[in-house]
């Protein structure tokens, strides 16, 4: 083989890179150090890009999912659901947290309860029911009926006297104690006049980034990452502890006014139908009203806590509850169709389950925005909606006889519907995967046996007034919207759920999880 020479093919391209000759010691100094310095910038350089690669790469690993929906859709509980099944060890750590919020929850429905009783019993003549008792909107479907009004009139005065007034004395402390913790938690805002509108003065917890919220119960410090940031305040310790104390002392009083006759009849001919209430735990009194109480994982779910911006959550799959799952994928995946309303061709992708399974699971780590939903916090939503992998939208189906809370004259239901049309049809989502969650199916059906209408409400309902069908109804709508106003062609997936039902809701969210991770690793183009 002919040997390459420089001097029979031209200069040695190598040559080309010599340093040239150096005139002189000052100029060899001074070409080193513009070496050195051009070496030095070239090493910046070459550093920020390596930066944004892995920046890069990390991006692409991590999953994005937001979870959108009208105010007290189900996010924060369909979040919890997530964690409870998927970072058990991380939820049991700040499951004693959620200890304060209960309690919040069980003493807000008895002061709603003192109040309706003291509407009622204030009011001057049944004929005429005082201003303030018709006009508080207690309940989504509190009535200012003047007939209802005087019926609750006549069976509070005809059935009580003095025990009720007796128990309105002694469960008033709990007034305070509302308010008491509600500052303990640094979330106390609005007037504390009993006679404004209680549903505004629901305490709330206000984001920030999503720090952690630390709550004085957990003895491991636990925190409530998924809710959002909210430092207890100085001396809140005691507080809470002086309201538990006090909260255990009214227990047989709470029970007695949740208990009598008399009570629970002026509550429903005044329209306040308390189980429907978000956070409802007056038939757990004996449980929670006392100095030991531990909430359990169905506690926790049912507790309201109102989220207020948007809340960034890692959620880390833990590795032992990752590999339970997924054994118990084919198994949950029947159960969970019956659960589930889609269409067979419509269930998420599935293919290549067994192949595809090593890197399915290693995707370890989620991040999960979770957001306020009611009118005023929607703007804040758009800021996260690039590199989403998927949106769960949560619409509450059993929704469609009551108000949004922060307009009284939009039906809740076609308020979701509305939410829907504009999160579809948003370019920013374009290639997010969309997946609906009719929830609160289990108050749909209780409603429906309480023989409420669904075609007085939805006139346009012309189908039997029952749950399934019903649901089945509203799906297809939602479904119509995806295909019509989607910026590009995107399968529709559709599950109705009842997001307090944590076996059910685990079924679901491995299937939705599944179909999530392996969305993300086509888009990756892994698979
Ligand atoms: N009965 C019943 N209650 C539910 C269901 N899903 C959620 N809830 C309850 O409804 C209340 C509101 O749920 P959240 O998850 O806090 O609602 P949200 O969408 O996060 O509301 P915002 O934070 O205000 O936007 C909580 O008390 C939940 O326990 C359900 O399917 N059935
Ligand atoms: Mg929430």
């Amino acid at each position: 083989m002919p040997r390459l020479r420089a001097s029979s093919t031209g200069p040695d391209p190598l040559t080309a890179w010599a340093p040239p000759p150096d005139a002189s010691p000052e100029d060899r100094d001074a070409r080193l150090a513009r070496e050195a310095e051009a070496q030095r910038v070239s090493d910046e350089i070459d550093a920020g890009l390596r930066e944004e690669r892995t920046a890069l790469r990390r991006r692409q690993d991590v999953i994005k999912v937001m979870l959108l929906g009208q105010s007290e859709s189900g996010k924060s509980t369909t979040l919890k659901n997530l964690q409870m099944t998927h970072a058990p060890a991380a939820w049991a750590a700040q499951r004693e947290s959620w200890r304060i919020v209960i309690q919040l929850n069980l003493i807000r429905s008895i002061n709603t309860i003192l109040d309706v009783l003291s509407a009622v019993s204030s009011s001057t003549s049944p004929a005429q029911p005082s201003a303030s008792s018709s006009s508080r909107p207690l309940s989504p479907t509190y009535t200012s009926d003047e007939d209802a009004s005087s019926d609750a009139h006549t069976a509070l005065t005809d059935h009580h006297t003095d025990p009720h007034a007796l128990l309105r004395l002694r469960l008033a402390p709990l007034r305070h104690v509302e308010a008491d913790l509600q500052r303990a938690l640094g979330h106390a805002h609005g007037s504390h006049d009993h006679d404004t509108d209680r549903r505004l003065r629901e305490f709330y917890v206000r984001v920030r980034g999503g720090q952690a919220v630390r709550f004085p119960h957990s003895p491991t410090g636990g925190s409530l990452r998924h809710t959002g940031s909210g430092t207890l305040k100085k001396g809140a310790h005691d507080v809470v502890a002086e309201a538990t104390d006090v909260i255990a002392g009214c227990a047989d009083d709470m029970k007695a006014l949740w208990h009598n006759p008399a009570v629970r009849t002026t509550l429903a001919m005044s329209g306040v139908h308390l189980w429907q209430h978000a956070g409802f735990f007056l038939d757990d009194i004996d449980r929670i009203a006392t100095r030991s109480y531990v909430p359990s994982d169905a506690d926790v779910v049912r507790a309201r806590l109102r989220t207020i911006g948007v809340s960034e959550n890692h959620l880390v799959f833990e590795a032992d509850a990752a590999s339970t799952t997924h054994a118990t994928v084919a198994g949950a995946l029947s159960s969970a169709s019956s659960t589930t309303l889609t269409a067979a061709d419509d269930h998420l992708p599935r293919r290549s389950r067994d192949t595809a399974a090593g890197s399915l699971w290693a995707r370890r780590e989620w991040i999960i925005y979770d957001v306020g939903g009611s009118r005023t916090h929607r703007q804040a939503w758009l800021a996260y909606f690039e590199d989403l992998t998927a949106v769960f939208f949560l619409a509450p189906i059993s929704c469609f006889d009551e108000q949004l809370e922060e307009d009284r004259t939009v039906n809740r239901l076609q308020d979701s519907i509305a939410l829907w049309s504009a999160v579809v049809a948003s370019p920013l989502l374009a290639r997010a995967m969309m997946i609906l969650f009719l929830n609160k199916y289990d108050l749909l059906e209780r409603k429906i046996q309480a023989g409420i209408s669904i075609q007085r409400h939805l006139e346009s309902y012309d189908r039997p007034n029952d749950a399934f069908e019903f649901t089945t109804y509203i799906r297809r709508r939602f479904e119509r919207i995806l295909r019509k106003k989607s910026p590009v062609a995107r399968p529709f997936y559709g599950y109705h759920t009842s997001a307090i039902d944590t076996t059910a809701m685990a079924h679901t969210l491995t299937d939705v999880r599944e179909g999530v991770i392996r969305r993300h690793l086509e888009e990756a183009q892994f698979i």
